[in-house]
């Protein structure tokens, strides 16, 4: 064999990789550093030096700065897509391996030098990976042929000369480490040495170097070495395409154009700044917070905040049904396939992560329930994972705060098994919004602003609405939105997120809806939806572990035998022994009454509820009954805890009774919890317990209302709230007041207002429920209906 082959191959490996290293330096490193630059005003230059040693580290640092600000991405691509080998990636962030060693030497300039990673030790495939992976204006997607076949990148719109150049030599490790044979003529060695050399030059490698090893003689060590490096790293290569290919879908770069800036904030959105991994861990652990805080406990008693339950105590997993055929058209097919837990939602199936998941479910069979626990979940994992980083970082001397924060996603052994990895990972930021609180007309970024970030104590950390959005765009792929409520979206009333949720918008983000049943339908022809799942009805152990947990006791220790429940464990704790007989004698109750089998987690709730503070022979066995009785039941509470109890009674009865009624029935009317602060004392509401927290305020112009009824609370300033209610609660107030009224006048406007929304085909499912507890409670009135 003459020396022509291995010398092309050592011309590629070698000299294509420095002219790769170039190539990334100069048109990524260094790109990104300016415009970090730019963002901060040129306060922080670049101490500029031409010494070669200066420029050299320079360089170094520079890079070492741009690998950490895209360390979230390369963790994904490393941890959760594989398409980064361990090798790689410590080459990438080599402190790690360095520090034991480094804190043995103290010695901390040294220290910095050792962690910055050595770009002359990337090989082309993983130079090629970065100029595939982190291009600041690629002209094709990640996963695009172009980055391989020179033929067809020739010509794209965005094609420089360079990025041409890189793509041939790229191309030529590839060719060389298939060769159809070993032996050329030296005519065929001087065109293939001429046309490398050009593309090399090009990238700024000097033509002396290459001229250098054209005339060296090579010993057959080095040869062999060249010829063995360009087939290994072209097999690597493979290995990655392979995985690539199976996850097109997670790369593609993102259709949604950047918004409008918002007036609010200072900054525009060409100045947002790329956030920084220790910005977005920040943001994570803000907004874990915040999560913790707001959705960590579920309310027991209707109109009692006050009252509530630890999600992680109370939680059970319910069964969830996947529609085996969730296209259009064949969404009632009974080809189901039953889910072992809602992480299941999440998994890649077929090579595609899902993007655009709806779970539907009966009012009260648990979807906002559902949502929190996702949230929860999410929120949970990073407080532990940050708390657990953060202890073991207080031990390690000179490490900086930010330092700290790179490290916290590194989880350890003793991380209980609920918060190990699981396919919520794959999400660097959830984003839960309770579609009941979007106000009409706004921008998907105005919603997250105004029920999420403002509220998320951003402002210490200099992290701003526009760095946010624009992580969410460069990321979709990372990021689960989590809409609950779907039903409770006006429709019509908000067309970007209409857009998103019928994914015409952001298709690469995950979005996980929740919807009524009736409204799930409309979704299915709606969007092109990748999982579809139903919250199945409680089973009868469903039942019996939910009560065990409402009596405190253990599951196990009650069995269902020979048609009765009885305690299945003996006990000597007399409290014990109570609950376990107390518990059997209440799951009997509801076998008796054929409940058990058709009961929601709420009704079970509301059950229960009244059956441990009442005499169980007035436990209604009725939906609407139930409800109604529960409401009385938090009312007389609220009562009995004033100082005159009989005083507060009447004054409830007399006066916020009916006004909270009419504020209830308005709400389900126009599907949003609004109302006039002329019509309603709010301050007295809030003393009685009876709403939460006030969100905004905000005027309504009278033209707005124009052609609105007496009594409209479009006319005045308006109040929104925080509707923390079990929307089955509102709905069963909204349906007494409709039964007081229409039991004394038909005609009454408010009655015939509620009769006419039901006559479009919307109003008849979004109003169901409300009908279902009217004619329950009177049906004489069902003439009205006819
Ligand atoms: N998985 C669960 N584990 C324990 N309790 C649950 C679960 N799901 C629901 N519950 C109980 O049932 C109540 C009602 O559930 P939730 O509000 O989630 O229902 P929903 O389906 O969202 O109802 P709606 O359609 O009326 O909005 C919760 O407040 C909680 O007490």
């Amino acid at each position: 064999m003459s020396q022509y082959y291995p010398k092309l191959c050592g011309l590629v490996i070698d000299h294509g990789a420095q002219a790769l290293r170039n190539y990334i330096q100069n048109n990524i490193v260094d790109v990104w550093i300016q415009q970090q630059q730019g963002q901060q005003q040129q306060q922080q230059q670049q101490p500029s030096s031409n010494q070669p040693s200066q420029v050299l580290l320079q360089q170094q640092q520079n890079l070492q700065q741009f690998l950490q600000a895209k360390k979230y991405i390369l963790d994904q691509l490393y941890k959760n897509k594989k398409l980064l080998k361990k090798h790689q990636y410590d080459l990438l962030f080599p402190r790690q391996q360095n520090q034991q060693q480094q804190q043995q030497q103290q010695q901390k300039k040294q220290q910095q030098q050792q962690s910055n990673p050595n770009i002359a030790e990337f090989d082309i495939t993983l130079l090629f990976f970065l100029i595939r992976q982190l291009h600041p204006n690629p002209p094709f997607q990640p996963n695009s042929k172009e980055w391989d076949v020179p033929a067809m990148a020739k010509g794209k719109p965005g094609l420089t000369a360079d990025l041409e150049a890189a793509i041939h030599i790229k191309m030529y490790r590839n060719k060389f480490a298939h060769p159809k044979s070993t032996d050329m003529t030296q005519k065929d060695f001087e065109a293939s040495w001429a046309e490398i050399c050009q593309h090399i030059i090009q990238l700024g490698v000097p033509q002396c170097d290459l001229d250098a090893l054209k005339v060296k003689s090579l010993d057959p060590a080095l040869e062999r070495s060249f010829v063995e490096r360009i087939i290994t790293q072209e097999k690597e290569d493979a290995e990655i395409k392979a995985i690539l290919s199976q996850i097109l879908e997670l790369l593609k770069p993102n259709p949604f154009a950047l918004p409008p800036p918002l007036q609010t904030t200072e900054r525009t959105i060409n100045q947002a700044a790329e956030l920084t991994e220790a910005q977005l861990h920040q943001l994570q652990l803000k907004l874990a917070s915040l999560y913790q805080k707001r959705y960590s406990r579920i309310p027991v008693i209707p109109f009692d905040p006050k009252e509530t339950m630890d999600i992680e105590q109370i939680y059970i997993e319910l069964r969830l049904l996947k529609d085996a055929n969730s296209t259009l058209g064949h969404f009632f097919k009974p080809n189901i396939v039953p889910l072992n837990s809602y992480l299941d939602l999440f998994e890649i199936e077929n090579g595609k992560s899902p993007r655009r998941i709806v779970v539907r479910g009966e009012p009260g069979s648990g979807k906002t329930t559902l949502s929190m626990r996702i949230v929860t979940h999410w929120a949970n994992r990073i407080l532990y994972l940050y708390k657990n980083e953060q202890s073991q970082c207080q031990s390690k001397e000179n490490e900086t705060f930010k330092d700290k924060l790179l490290n916290i996603f590194k989880p350890s052994k003793d991380t209980p098994p609920s918060l190990q990895m699981t396919s919520l990972d794959q999400f660097l930021l959830i984003l839960p919004i309770y579609l009941r609180n979007v106000r009409e007309n706004m921008t998907f970024p105005e919603i997250l602003d105004e029920n999420i970030f403002q509220e998320a104590d951003l402002a210490p950390t200099g992290i701003t609405l526009q760095d946010i959005w624009q992580f969410i765009n460069s990321n979709p792929q990372s990021v689960l939105l989590v809409l609950d409520g779907y039903d409770e979206l006006k429709s019509g009333s908000n067309a970007d997120l209409e857009g998103i949720i019928q994914d015409s918008k952001m298709r690469d983000m995950t979005i996980i809806t929740t919807t009524r049943n009736w409204k799930a339908e409309y979704l299915a022809d709606k969007t092109k939806t990748d999982v579809h799942a139903e919250i199945a009805p409680m089973s009868r152990k469903h039942v019996q572990e939910l009560t065990c947990k409402y009596f405190s006791i253990l599951a196990t220790a009650i069995e269902f035998k020979h048609g009765c429940w009885r305690k299945q464990t003996f006990t000597k704790d007399i409290n014990e022994y109570a609950s376990l007989i107390a518990a059997c004698k209440f799951l009997n109750f509801l076998e008796a009454n054929s409940m058990a089998e058709k009961i929601t987690p709420l009704t079970l709730l509301y059950t229960c509820l009244l059956w441990q503070n009442g005499e169980e022979i007035h436990v209604p066995t009725t939906k609407a009954k139930l409800i109604s009785a529960v409401r009385e039941y938090s009312l007389l509470r609220y009562c009995e805890a004033q100082p005159d109890p009989s005083k507060a009674k009447e004054e409830v009865k007399k006066e916020i009774l009916p006004k909270l009624q009419k504020m209830f029935f308005d709400s389900v009317l126009e599907d949003k919890f609004v109302f006039s602060t002329e019509e309603i004392d709010d301050e007295r509401l809030f003393s009685a317990g009876l709403i939460t927290q006030e969100v905004r305020v905000k005027p309504i112009l009278p033209t707005l209302s124009s052609g609105e009824e007496e009594g409209q609370w479009g006319r005045y300033k308006c109040k929104y709230y925080e509707p923390v209610y079990l929307r089955t609660a509102v709905e069963s107030h909204a349906a007494d007041y409709f039964v007081q009224r229409a039991l004394q006048n038909s005609q009454d406007p408010h009655v015939q207002k509620f009769l006419r929304y039901i006559k479009s085909d919307e109003g008849k499912l979004r109003l169901g429920k409300v009908t279902e507890f009217i004619l329950e409670q009177a049906p004489s009135l069902s003439e009205l209906f006819e």
